[in-house]
């Protein structure tokens, strides 16, 4: 039996309206893609070309302005996220959908640890397990010891991006968005980074990644989804990767 995927974009495009400059700004342009259970899918692009766009879009961060977003549930019922209430899309960001940004929004004075451990919680994990699996992670991702305690919102870059792997990653939700997932990061948690991922592939998680390091989708894309503005997208495998522009 074929593997039929978790997510289905189709002609997705979105157009920002400026009211106070009386213009409107074309972003993501008809853009298709799919995400698979325990594959990883790359989307590529100049910049511009509304790669955060589309992922926004899919977490519904931003509403479409055109396209449909078809989201297969855990009990196997099709949503279109470009259409589904609110209460549903907070549903699924807690149990089903997570997103792995380049920014990290926390409540002041809670614990790096807390961060991380706080989706296993909301899902019913008891807070001693949660928080040990929390710095297992952490550690995994070579953020010292000294910060776990500390709140993250004065982290470096690099720190803050430890913390928002660590947490995106632990969630282990059947669908994962990361938006430049190593791009603060040092060559060798990179490579930590890398073995997280297939790991996590192996569970059964789909993702979709924005990478700009062509290397990076060569080890961890499964296929690719380049966004050319402000004409389409090309889509191709990974075996063709040698050949993308
Ligand atoms: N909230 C917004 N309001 C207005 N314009 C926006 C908004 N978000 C994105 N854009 C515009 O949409 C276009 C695509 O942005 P997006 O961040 O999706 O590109 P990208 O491909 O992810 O770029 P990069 O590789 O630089 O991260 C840009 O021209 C950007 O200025």
């Amino acid at each position: 039996m074929s593997i039929q995927p978790i997510l289905e974009v189709e002609d997705f495009s979105k157009t920002f309206m400026l009211h106070e400059q009386g213009t409107e700004l074309p972003s993501a342009h008809s853009v298709f893609l799919k995400a698979y259970p325990g594959r990883l899918t790359a989307l590529t692009g100049p910049t511009g070309a509304g790669k955060s766009t589309v992922l926004k879009g899919i977490y519904r961060t931003y509403l479409p302005t055109s396209g449909r977003i078809i989201f297969t549930t855990e009990q196997g019922q099709q949503t279109d996220l470009a259409k589904a209430d609110e209460h549903q899309i907070l549903e699924l960001r807690k149990d089903e959908i997570g997103f792995v940004t380049q920014f990290l929004h926390t409540l002041p004075r809670q614990s790096t640890e807390d961060v991380v451990a706080m989706p296993l919680i909301k899902k019913g994990i008891s807070r001693i397990i949660a928080l040990e699996k929390a710095r297992e992670i952490l550690s995994q991702l070579n953020l010292p010891e000294r910060l776990w305690a500390v709140s993250p919102a004065t982290f470096s870059g690099g720190e803050k991006q430890r913390v928002n792997l660590a947490r995106g990653l632990l969630a282990q939700p059947r669908l994962l968005l990361l938006d430049e997932p190593t791009a603060s990061l040092d060559p060798k948690t990179t490579d930590r980074v890398v073995e997280l991922i297939n790991n996590l592939k192996q569970t059964g998680t789909a993702m979709i990644a924005i990478f700009h390091d062509m290397d990076l989708v060569k080890r961890l894309a499964d296929s690719v989804v380049v966004l050319e503005p402000p004409i389409g997208t090309e889509n191709f495998f990974n075996s063709d990767i040698n050949k993308a522009p």
